[in-house]
C-alpha cells in the first residue's frame, strides 16, 4: 500500500474519472445540469418596442408643457394589453391606454404611468411631462437576435433556466447530474429506527454521504447496508453499475480481519481485472470489469482511500468512520463529481480565517481541523471544535467549516491567519 499526498490521490482521481456524455433533457429536468451546447437567441429580447409600465401611450411632445396646475387633456383612442397582437397607431394629440409588456402603438414615443394621471378611459388628464423613450422597452436591448445567450459549461440553475425558456428553448443538450449509488459496508450497522442489540450501531454514513452527493449537485441513491460478506457487496455493486454513473461505499477499508471492500476488490484487482465471480458470471469483457487500487492517503481524517473503475464506472471506497468519510467525500468525491459534468474540479469554497485558538498538527499529513467561523470587523475568524475524533460525529455536525493544515504545519499559534473550507450550509 502506498503512501501519497492529498494532491496526488486526487490528481490520480481526476485523470482517471470519465465525463459524462451529453444527452438532450426538456427544460426543468436540466436543472442542475451543464450545457454542452452553445445556445442562441432565435429572436431579439424584447422581441417588440413595448411599455415598462401600466399608463398611457402618448407622443412625448404633446405632453412636453404638462404640470400640477395645467395638465394636458388627451382623448383615449383604446387600450392595449400585452399579448394584444395587432396594435393600430396613434397619431399626435392621442393617448392610448398601455399595460406593462403591451406593445407600443406606432407613433407614440414615451409611456405616461397611470400614477401622473387622473386615470381617465374616454380622456386622460396628464400632469407631469416626459421625454422621448420614457418608459419604453426597446426590442433588442435585453438580448439581440443571434446572440449566445448560454455558452458550454455554464451550469444551469434557475436564473439559467429562466434564460434558456425566454429564447425559446423547451429541450437542452446538457451533461447531467451524475447519478451516484451510496453504499455502507459493516455486520454492526443496524438501519435508524430499528433496535439495537449489543455491539449494534445505527448506521449513518448512508444518510450523510447519499445527502452530501445532492448537496454537490448530483444525484443520490441510498442503497441498503450490506455486511462483511465479499460475495454480497461484490454482487451489489455489479447490480448498481447499470444505473450508477459512480458509486460511493463506506467501510472496511483498513487494517482489520474483515474488511470487506478491501478484500471484494483487491482480490478482483490482484487478479488483473477480475472480481470474485467473474468467471461464471461472465462480467470480465476483454479488458476486465476493471481495478480498484488502495492507498493511505497522508491525511487526517481519511487515511485509507481507495479508488477505482468498473466498466468505466469510478467507485469511492472511502473509510468507514463517519468523519474520515464526510471529508474524503468534500476532499476527493466532490471535485471528482463536478469534473464529470465538465466542471472545474473545484474544491469547497475557500475562505482566509484568523485562527482564535493555538492549534497542533502532526508533521506530514494535512489536517482538516473541524471548526465553527464567524466574521466581523471585515474578516473571518475560526474556532477549532474541541472534539476532533474522527468517529464523532457531534462536532462535525456543530461545525460549518474544516480548517485546513498544510502538510508543513506542526504548530500554529492562534492569531495565524489559515485557509478554511465552508462546509455546505
Ligand atoms: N490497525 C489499523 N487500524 C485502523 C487503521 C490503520 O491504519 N491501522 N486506520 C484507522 C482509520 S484512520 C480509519 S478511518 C478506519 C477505517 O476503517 P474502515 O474503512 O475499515 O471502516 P470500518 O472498520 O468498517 O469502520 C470504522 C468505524 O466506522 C464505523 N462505521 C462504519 N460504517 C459506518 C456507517 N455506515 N455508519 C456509521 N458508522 C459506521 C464502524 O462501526 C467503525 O467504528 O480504520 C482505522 N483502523
Ligand atoms: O483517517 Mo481515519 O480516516 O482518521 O479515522
Amino acid at each position: 500500500m502506498s503512501m501519497r499526498t492529498v494532491d496526488e490521490h486526487l490528481a490520480g482521481i481526476l485523470r482517471a474519472v470519465p465525463l459524462l456524455p451529453p444527452l438532450e433533457l426538456a427544460l426543468l429536468e436540466a436543472e442542475g445540469a451543464v450545457l454542452a451546447e452553445p445556445v442562441e437567441a432565435p429572436v431579439p429580447l424584447p422581441p417588440f418596442d413595448n411599455s415598462a409600465m401600466d399608463g398611457y401611450a402618448v407622443v412625448a411632445a404633446d405632453v412636453a408643457a404638462a404640470g400640477e396646475t395645467e395638465p394636458v387633456v388627451l382623448p383615449v383612442i383604446g387600450d392595449i394589453a400585452a399579448g394584444d397582437p395587432a396594435v393600430s397607431a396613434i397619431r399626435p394629440g392621442l393617448a392610448a391606454r398601455i399595460m406593462t409588456g403591451a406593445p407600443m402603438p406606432a407613433g407614440a414615443d414615451a409611456v405616461i404611468p397611470v400614477e401622473w394621471t387622473d386615470g381617465g378611459t374616454a380622456s386622460v388628464r396628464i400632469t407631469r411631462p416626459a421625454p422621448p423613450g420614457h418608459y419604453i422597452r426597446r426590442a433588442g436591448e435585453d438580448v439581440l437576435a443571434g446572440q449566445v445567450v448560454a455558452e458550454p459549461g455554464l451550469r444551469l440553475r434557475a436564473a439559467q433556466l429562466g434564460m434558456l425558456a425566454a429564447v425559446g428553448r423547451a429541450r437542452v443538450m446538457v451533461r447531467p447530474r451524475p447519478r451516484v449509488v451510496v453504499l455502507s459496508t459493516g455486520t454492526e450497522l443496524r438501519e435508524p429506527g430499528a433496535p439495537l442489540a449489543p455491539g449494534q450501531i445505527w448506521e449513518s454514513n448512508s444518510f450523510m454521504l447519499t445527502a452530501a452527493v445532492i448537496e454537490a449537485g448530483a444525484v443520490g441513491y441510498r442503497q441498503a447496508t450490506v455486511g462483511d460478506e465479499p460475495e454480497k457487496v461484490w454482487e451489489t455493486v455489479q447490480d448498481q453499475l447499470g444505473r450508477a454513473d459512480a458509486i460511493i461505499t463506506s467501510g472496511g477499508v483498513s487494517m482489520g480481519a474483515r474488511d470487506v471492500v478491501k478484500e471484494v476488490f483487491s482480490a478482483f484487482g490482484a487478479a488483473g481485472g477480475r472480481g470474485p465471480d467473474a468467471g461464471a458470471g461472465g462480467a470480465a469483457g476483454a479488458a476486465g470489469p476493471g481495478w480498484v487500487e488502495f492507498s493511505k492517503v497522508a491525511m487526517r481524517p481519511g487515511k485509507p482511500q481507495g479508488f477505482g473503475l468498473l466498466h468505466g464506472t469510478p467507485i469511492f471506497t472511502l473509510p468507514g468512520n463517519p468523519v474520515s468519510a464526510y471529508v474524503s467525500f468534500q476532499v476527493f468525491v466532490r471535485p471528482a463529481l463536478r469534473a464529470m459534468q465538465g466542471l472545474p474540479p473545484d474544491p469547497l469554497p475557500t475562505v482566509g480565517a484568523v485562527l482564535t485558538e493555538d492549534l497542533k498538527s502532526p508533521a506530514g499529513l494535512r489536517h482538516f481541523v473541524r471548526g465553527r467561523l464567524s466574521s466581523g470587523r471585515g474578516f473571518f475568524s475560526v474556532t477549532p471544535a474541541e472534539r476532533q475524533g474522527s468517529h464523532q460525529l457531534g462536532s462535525l455536525s456543530s461545525a460549518d467549516a474544516l480548517i485546513v493544515l498544510r502538510e508543513d504545519d506542526e504548530a500554529i499559534p492562534a492569531g495565524s491567519h489559515v485557509d478554511v473550507l465552508r462546509l455546505p450550509s
